[in-house]
């Protein structure tokens, strides 16, 4: 047996010699390159933190003692070290989430995959448990060198900081990297000499010597790893944590177990607010992650294991592709328009951009509140920003883009990726709200392609607004082929016309990629006999007025999204159609309002009826209680 197999939880693991552990953390490194190979996940961020984690799980006594890990992607050790040895359908359904989860472990807290959030959290669990007299229990959170750039860490420290009797811990995973690699000039004068003795005085030579690197984001790594810079300027123990009565710790070298366990343990032994500084490198101890320009295996797909070849995901190009392609064609004709991405450069599409454009790109770090408000000083000072984010992510700017770029009525645009169900991340990462929330912001443009001929279409209309925001919003992966409009019907776009045998018909109001599902079912009804008539409206803020009359003219209304049921486009069509007293059946087929589980997307797409058989099916059962005539449903086989 393994040794990895003899461990079922911490006490396990407390029970191993530390002449044991180097064998463990091979095994932990064998273990996970062999399974993520099969899965994807995030093996770049885990490899990084294996003798961290073993430290951990040795020094404190979870659960009692909470460990807490900022975004939750790079927790794959604390899961193996906590009991789970079935990893072969990781971040698929029915497997294990690729975060922690409450589900799966009493050892697991945070379930949110947003960066930033775990210091806020130690600071309350401390106060908690100060507040119930446990002042025994130790409060961890391992936050890494890109979550420490999101706003609330530093909202949080000023909390922590003054807990001065709350023992929080908080253990700094620092790679010198979020995805993107560190370049320039001061980023890799600090990954010299993060490994280099007489750190101080090293700190020192940097102020010095490391000339403004003329490169990609030079404002942007300072900005990226100015809180590096600035963690280490202040974490010198003389410096604002001695004074606000916090310690630090480091920098240590975190692939010395036994240095993090005495650091960690020195820690503890403060009892109140103190930093250890863990040096660490993402992709440890696999060559092929290691040697990842891009993003040392931030979270690939499968993987060949023995030479790290990621497998192709087949389908033709994807939506972020297409975005990127169409960005650099715009930044070409445009010089007013500028790129923003919050440490997600390559995910987001924005790296081609960045290379042809260099002066024009701006990575603010994780930081999506101070991304949206900078966008709009950009504004201010006559420029398009385009700020490119996973729709999720943008919930937390939701204030700036209200309050500082459309009450001002600001050109910014806002390009909006992985939007709708994404699946596999887990609840937390499904692009549900967008087109709920953009709904509430006056002014704000809101448009959503269908196919990528109208990805480009629509976000050159984008930026060539100026007298307000828009934002334009498209799911993960492939894209299917284009799907064209055989009418228009205002400046919406008729997708398919079917006359029914008899007077039922329904209008799809289809938006963006539920377009080829909408005209499949369209196809099905048809076949029913009942008439339908299908129509992209491109805009779903402001809807195109034609939409009523065409509205007024059908038995019901079904409105297809992949958003939130709740205040999402299917709520606008039917307050536009109340507006104007056309009072028509309206049904919405969208996301339920409700986190849901880990699955991939076409998984979860049928499970929630967005499918074409499903939608042909419940809209007909819809319009025959709508119009109280008998509709055949439809045979399985349609
Ligand atoms: C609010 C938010 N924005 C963006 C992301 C996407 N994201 C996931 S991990 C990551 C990089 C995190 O870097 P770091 O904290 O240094 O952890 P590491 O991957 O280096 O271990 C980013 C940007 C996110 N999860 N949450
Ligand atoms: C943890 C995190 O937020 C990202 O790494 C996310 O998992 C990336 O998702 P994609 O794979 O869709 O880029
Ligand atoms: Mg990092």
């Amino acid at each position: 047996m393994s040794l990895l197999e003899s461990i079922s939880g911490p006490e396990d693991l407390k029970r191993l010699d530390a002449a044991q552990l180097p064998r463990l953390a091979h095994e932990l490194r064998e273990f996970m390159v062999d399974a993520v190979s099969k899965t994807g996940g995030h093996l770049g961020p885990s490899l990084g933190v294996v003798e961290l984690t073993i430290a951990l799980h040795r020094v404190f006594a979870s659960p009692r003692d909470k460990i807490l890990f900022d975004t939750g992607h790079q927790a794959y050790v604390h899961k193996m070290l906590t009991g789970r040895h079935d990893w072969t359908l990781l971040r698929q359904r029915g497997g294990l989430s690729g975060y922690p989860s409450r589900a799966e472990s009493e050892h697991d807290l945070i379930e949110n995959s947003h960066a930033s959030t775990a210091l806020s959290y130690a600071d309350g669990l401390a106060k908690a448990y100060q507040l119930r007299g446990e002042n025994d229990r130790a409060v961890v959170a391992v936050v890494g060198d890109g979550a420490l750039t999101g706003g609330m860490c530093w909202e949080a420290l000023n909390n922590i900081a003054a807990g001065k009797d709350r023992p929080v811990i908080i253990v700094v995973n620092d790679n010198g990297r979020s995805y993107s690699p560190t370049i320039g000039g001061l980023a890799s004068h600090l990954a010299n000499l993060r490994v280099t003795p007489g750190y101080e005085q090293a700190l020192d030579l940097i102020k010095k010597t490391v000339p403004r690197a003329p490169v990609v984001g030079t404002v942007a790594y300072e900005a990226l790893h100015g809180i590096k810079k600035g963690l280490k300027d202040v974490l010198q123990p003389q410096a604002m944590f001695e004074d606000l009565g916090m310690k630090y710790v480091g920098p240590i070298d975190g692939h010395d177990e036994e240095a993090v366990e005495r650091a960690l343990r020195k820690a503890r032994g403060f009892g109140g607010p103190v930093i250890v500084h863990c040096i660490t490198q993402k992709g440890r101890g696999y060559a092929p992650a290691e040697n990842h320009e891009e993003d040392c295996f931030h979270g690939p797909g499968a993987f060949d294991p023995v030479t790290g070849e990621i497998k192709a995901k087949g389908g033709g190009p994807s939506w972020t592709k297409v975005f990127g392609e169409e960005m650099v064609a715009i930044g070409g004709e445009r010089r007013d328009v500028v790129g923003i991405t919050a440490a997600m450069l390559y995910p987001v599409g924005l790296a081609p951009f960045a290379h042809a454009f260099p002066d024009r790109i701006y990575d603010v770090g994780i930081a999506e509140q101070h991304a949206a408000t900078s966008a709009a000083g950009l504004a201010m000072g006559g420029l398009h920003p385009v700020v490119a984010l996973y729709a999720t992510f943008l919930n937390r700017a939701f204030d700036q883009v209200l309050m500082d770029v459309a009450l001002h009525n600001l050109p910014v645009t806002f390009a909006l990726d992985r939007s709708g169900v994404t699946g596999n991340d887990g609840a937390s990462h499904n692009g549900m709200w967008d087109l709920s929330i953009l709904q509430l912001v006056p002014g704000l443009r809101l448009a959503v392609p269908r196919d990528g001929a109208r990805l480009r279409e629509l976000l050159r209309d984008c930026v060539a607004i100026s007298d307000g925001p828009s934002a334009i919003r498209y799911p993960k992966g492939p894209i299917g082929p284009d799907v064209e409009a055989i009418d228009t019907a205002g400046g919406m776009d008729v997708l398919a016309r079917h006359d029914g045998a008899n007077g039922a018909r329904v209008l799809i109001v289809s938006v963006g990629p539920m377009a080829a599902a909408a005209v499949a079912a369209a196809d099905r009804l048809q076949a029913q006999g009942i008439g339908v008539t299908v129509v992209d409206p491109r805009w779903v803020k402001p809807l195109d007025p034609a939409l009523v009359g065409l509205a007024a003219g059908h038995s019901m209304v079904a409105v297809v999204e992949d958003n939130g049921r709740t205040g999402g486009v299917g709520d606008a069509v039917g307050r536009l159609l109340r507006d104007a007293a056309v009072d028509v059946p309206l049904r919405t087929f969208g996301i339920p309002q409700e986190f849901l589980d880990h699955a991939s997307r076409g998984e979860i797409l049928t499970d929630i009826g967005l499918n074409e058989q499903d939608l042909a099916r419940d809209i007909t059962e819809a319009v025959a209680k709508v119009t109280n005539t008998e509709v055949p449903q439809p045979t399985p086989a349609d």
